[in-house]
């Protein structure tokens, strides 16, 4: 039996999505660009996608949605647009992120920091979350940016975004939101809350890989980060994705339809398969599940590398992962799980299962009964691991 449960790091194409896209590969494969039947012939496809895009997450017409090769690029290009013309110029000195964003946002606010950009790495608390507080305590008037995620890939915790919209409108810094593990498991309604640039992937939602969005406010320009051809309005040449484009726009779509199912039946499935997960002995998940995205668990087996719990798994036929796919090479202790000051023999042991609409019951009774064994194989081969329940200062409580 093969068991998909690393949805967060990617998801199966939609059978619909698939139908939508192949014509646009093998028929209607013109450059939209170009000056000819071939090229007119992708018009009416591509209007229709957009406009599915920017109804899915309620963006009026004036704002911009640019089409970006993925999230990563979306994040890079704010962030870099921000220190070329804020930074680079003098006018602003500093950023705000929050500690447990996704590695292209702290790689790359990391990178304008070597090049003199102050940053402030905002904590998140014993839950995982960051305090809207922390934001108001630490901007100022030469603060450029403030970039905090939506939802966090590891962890599925939700961040307060409409607290910290609000008080970034109050100082007038724009605000950027990572929202790739918002759309399809959260509502996203980018009129309801002040936001200046919000991220989203189309891999996320069963769409294609390498089609990324980047949604910017009437109002706040952006430098380009690549310059050429001049489509998408000048803000990023390239020859349109045309394709994925349409898978984005057919994914969105479907993300919005299947939303009421991702948040009611999947939080379900969700919530009895973690509740007989915390059955097993010296078990711990740290956030709240209602504070968490309705797909996601991240759950520490005391006692258990990380990396030896999903080569059992995986031997098993069944799919997670550790944290996010950048970090799934390296034995390093799970970010968050070290941010909220883990004890370092849990650090190490966290797991994510991350469902989607596809996964069934009979998949996760499957996987419970694997993760059993594996636990029972691993804490018994293990040198160091004996059950202590009783006063372990691991400064998570034991379920
Ligand atoms: C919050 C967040 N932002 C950005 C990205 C990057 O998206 P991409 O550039 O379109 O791939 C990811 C991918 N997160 C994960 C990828 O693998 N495991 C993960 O958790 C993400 O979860």
């Amino acid at each position: 039996m093969k068991v998909y449960l690393d949805n967060n790091a990617t998801t199966i194409v939609d059978p619909h999505v698939f139908a939508e896209m192949e014509p646009y590969f093998v028929q209607r494969y013109g450059n939209p660009n170009s000056l000819h039947l071939f090229a007119s012939e992708t018009h009416p496809a591509l209007k229709d996608a957009m406009e599915k895009i920017y109804a899915g997450i309620h963006a009026p017409k004036d704002d911009s949605i640019v089409i970006t090769s993925c999230a990563t690029e979306s994040n890079n290009w704010v962030l870099k647009s921000i220190y070329f013309e804020q930074i680079l110029t003098g006018k602003k000195n500093h950023i705000i992120i929050s500690e447990v964003e996704h590695p292209s946002v702290i790689a790359t606010a990391k990178f304008i920091e070597s090049m003199g950009c102050k940053v402030t790495y905002l904590p998140i608390n014993h839950e995982g979350i960051i305090d809207p507080q922390s934001v108001r305590d630490t901007i100022t008037d030469k603060t450029a940016l403030v970039s905090v995620m939506w939802a966090n890939n590891e962890t599925g915790a939700i961040f307060p975004v409409e607290e910290i919209g609000d008080i970034c409108e109050e100082y007038n810094v724009p605000f950027h939101t990572d929202a790739v593990q918002a759309i399809g498991k959260l509502p996203v309604d980018i009129q309801s809350f002040n936001v200046d640039y919000l991220t989203f992937s189309a891999h996320k939602f069963h769409g294609p890989k390498g089609v990324g969005a980047l949604y910017i406010k009437k109002g706040r320009e952006l430098t380009p980060l690549l310059h050429g051809g001049s489509q998408m309005g000048g803000y990023r040449s390239g020859t349109l994705n045309v394709p994925g484009i349409v898978g984005m726009g057919k994914a969105m779509e479907q993300a919005v339809d299947a939303l009421d199912y991702e948040m009611e039946d999947i939080r379900e499935m969700r919530d009895a398969f973690e509740d007989e997960l915390l059955k097993i002995e010296d078990t711990f998940v740290v956030t709240p599940r209602e504070k968490r995205t309705p797909n996601t668990i991240l759950i520490s087996f005391r006692g258990i590398e990380g990396e030896s719990m999903l080569w059992d798994l995986n031997r098993a036929g069944i799919a997670a992962s550790t944290g996010s796919a950048c970090a799934s090479e390296d034995l390093e202790a799970n970010s968050v799980m070290e941010a909220i000051g883990a004890a370092e023999d849990l650090a190490h042991t966290a797991i994510r299962f991350s469902l989607s609409r596809y996964t069934t019951q009979e998949e996760l009774d499957y996987t419970l009964d694997m993760v059993k064994k594996a636990v029972e194989r691993l804490r018994g081969i293990s040198s160091t691991y004996s059950y202590a329940p009783e006063g372990h200062e691991s400064g998570l409580d034991a379920h």
